[in-house]
């Protein structure tokens, strides 16, 4: 039996024209089988997304690779409310990391903005390329985001559209990617505030919670925070049940709005680089004190009289320390 032939739709679905007839995949193997009889729920204000994604999947005729994350969304209203969490507009040029079948593509430029779609999968990206082709509004780089120079791209795009006006000189950012390259791409984009203003993406709820609002004092509490914290404002802002992608994944996921610094309004400290290299040295040693694990930037007194400056115990760990203390601390250590 056709692989999309077994989804049960649930009733705001079932109104709608059936899937069932436009089925050409087949299930090859017991796990596909047991992955496709995943129950989809979607609302009613979504069958667009619901039928156009099952449709170009089943053009590809490729199941979705796990490897390469492709959870696709089903729910055109979540892809609405990513779009309205960056504010996308008319004008604005939006960088789109695994557009996958392009449903939250077609909402980006439906805004009005110029979209640039890094995509690793050949097929998709093909694909997405063939869907847009009459809009000139959609430029597709066939590449492994982790592995490109985004910046470059966009800068070339920007000079080529002439977008330097005070509304569009800041690009943004809006996609649902996948869950194994979510840590890449925070690190790679939250430093680029020179170009991005808003960085809104779909991550694995749990990740979601652990960038956003981690417990200091838990185990959740990591250098990843400091680091999101030097260069952005993040906001968590709803969560999305996985009942909203297919293939349906074993996680729920969670929208997340990181709102960049500009450079010049990064906590201040001499050298960022060697901020962030006693930072990592600090939870590298996440259950031994400051004063244990600093010892190759100054001396256990030095230490203690850094901690002691700043109202900090000298019996302190990292995950005691906040944003504010971690620059205070590596500014009176760089000064002395
Ligand atoms: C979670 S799916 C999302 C697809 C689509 N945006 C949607 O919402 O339905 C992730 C997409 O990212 C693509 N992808 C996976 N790894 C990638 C990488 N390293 N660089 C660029 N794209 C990648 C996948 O092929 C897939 O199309």
């Amino acid at each position: 039996m056709p692989w999309l032939m077994q989804f049960q739709l649930p009733l705001t679905a079932a109104a709608t024209p059936s899937i069932k007839r436009k089925p050409s995949l087949s299930a090859s193997s017991s796990s596909l089988k047991r992955r496709a009889t995943s129950r989809i729920i979607i609302s009613a204000r979504s069958p667009d997304d619901y039928h156009a994604t099952l449709k170009a999947l089943n053009s590809t005729n490729r199941f979705p690779r796990k490897s390469l994350g492709q959870h696709y969304m089903l729910n055109s209203s979540i892809n609405e409310q990513l779009a309205g969490v960056a504010r996308v507009k008319e004008g604005d040029l939006v960088l789109e990391i695994g557009p996958g079948t392009g449903s939250l593509t077609n909402v980006l430029i439906e805004a009005g903005a110029t979209v640039l779609a890094i995509e690793k999968d050949p097929h998709m990206a093909s694909l997405v390329k063939e869907r847009f082709a009459s809009t000139g509004s959609l430029m597709v780089l066939e590449q492994d985001f982790t592995k490109c120079h985004i910046g470059s791209h966009m800068l070339s795009l920007r000079e080529s559209k002439k977008l330097f006006s005070a509304e569009t000189r800041f690009a943004k950012v809006v996609s649902n990617i996948p869950f194994n390259i979510s840590k890449n791409v925070v690190q790679q984009l939250l430093p680029m505030g020179d170009i991005f203003s808003d960085v809104v993406l779909l991550l694995q709820d749990e990740t979601a919670m652990r960038l956003v609002e981690p417990s200091m004092r838990s185990s959740e509490y990591r250098h990843i925070n400091i680091f999101v914290n030097f260069y952005s404002d993040p906001e968590y802002k709803f969560k999305v049940p996985r009942a909203n992608f297919f293939p349906q994944p074993n996680v729920d996921a969670a929208v997340v709005a990181f709102k960049l610094k500009q450079p010049a309004d990064y906590p201040s400290v001499s050298s960022v680089k060697s901020f962030f290299s006693m930072v990592n040295s600090a939870f590298n040693g996440k259950r031994k004190m400051l004063r244990k694990t600093l010892q190759h930037l100054a001396a256990s007194p030095e230490i203690k009289a850094a901690l002691d400056n700043i109202g900090l115990p000298a019996t302190s760990r990292p995950e005691e320390l906040t944003l504010d203390d971690f620059v205070k601390l590596h500014n009176y250590i760089t000064k002395v």
